[in-house]
């Protein structure tokens, strides 16, 4: 059987730079599938369906709820996000890595159904800067800023649930941690693969 792809979380509160770092991981690997949520918010700026989300009435929300077809989904910010059984089950079972880019309470009912799966948080330098960074890209309405400002205390004290902390001062330097964990997970998985492998039989190492 094919073995399964590598699942990676990252939370981060919103404004952390998330988005950006997994749009710039994924310019260098190719290899890691950023899965497209279903949201009941509306879409903003040039954000497309099917491209940043899979943007869904409440409705369609409720009934994907209903027929269980969600990994995990939960109420951020006042509004549905989810991540589709759909979207994911194939290509882990096809070995392809996936990514996550979703809240802390996500991540967590991920781990629970995905024990291996590797959880990042995302943290900004100070509240300083992540207010700024909500502010300066300027597609949030004040109140929604303030909303996701105040959510921000409750997001970071889970911190200590993740199994990586990435601090995005530097956006070079924390794209680099990125690449580090994913790349550190793929040869944690090679070699366990090398330890079960007949070539280490042979060698007579196993
Ligand atoms: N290291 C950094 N230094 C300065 N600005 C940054 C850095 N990283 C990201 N930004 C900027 O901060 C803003 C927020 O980033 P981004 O949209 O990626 O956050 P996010 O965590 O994905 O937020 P959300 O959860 O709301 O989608 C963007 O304008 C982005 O260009
Ligand atoms: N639990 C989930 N959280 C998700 C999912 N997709 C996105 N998110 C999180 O929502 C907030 C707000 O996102 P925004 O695009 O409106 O700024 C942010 O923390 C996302 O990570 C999901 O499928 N499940």
């Amino acid at each position: 059987m094919e073995q399964p792809g590598n699942l990676f979380v990252v939370a981060a509160p919103s404004g952390a730079g998330k988005s950006s770092l997994v749009k710039a991981l994924r310019s260098f690997d190719a290899r890691v599938y950023p899965s497209v949520s279903h949201t009941t918010r509306a879409p903003r700026g040039q954000e497309k369906h099917g491209r940043e989300y899979f943007f869904a009435s409440e409705q369609e929300f409720d009934a994907m709820v209903a027929n269980n077809a969600f990994v995990e989904w939960a109420n951020v910010h006042g509004k549905r996000y989810g991540t589709s059984k759909k979207g994911i089950q194939d290509r882990l079972a096809n070995g392809e890595d996936v990514l996550l880019e979703i809240d802390y309470q996500g991540a967590l009912q991920v781990r629970e159904s995905f024990p291996q799966a590797v959880l990042i948080f995302i943290l900004p330098p100070s509240w300083e800067e992540l207010r700024s960074r909500l502010e300066n890209r300027g597609e949030d309405a004040p109140e929604v800023i303030e909303l996701r400002m105040k959510n921000a205390e409750e997001e970071m004290a889970q911190v200590g649930e993740f199994d990586f902390v990435i601090i995005n001062e530097l956006f070079e330097s924390a794209l680099f941690d990125l690449k580090a964990i994913i790349h550190a997970q793929r040869l944690k998985i090679a070699s366990q693969r090398r330890l079960r492998s007949d070539v280490f039989e042979s060698l007579n190492l196993s």
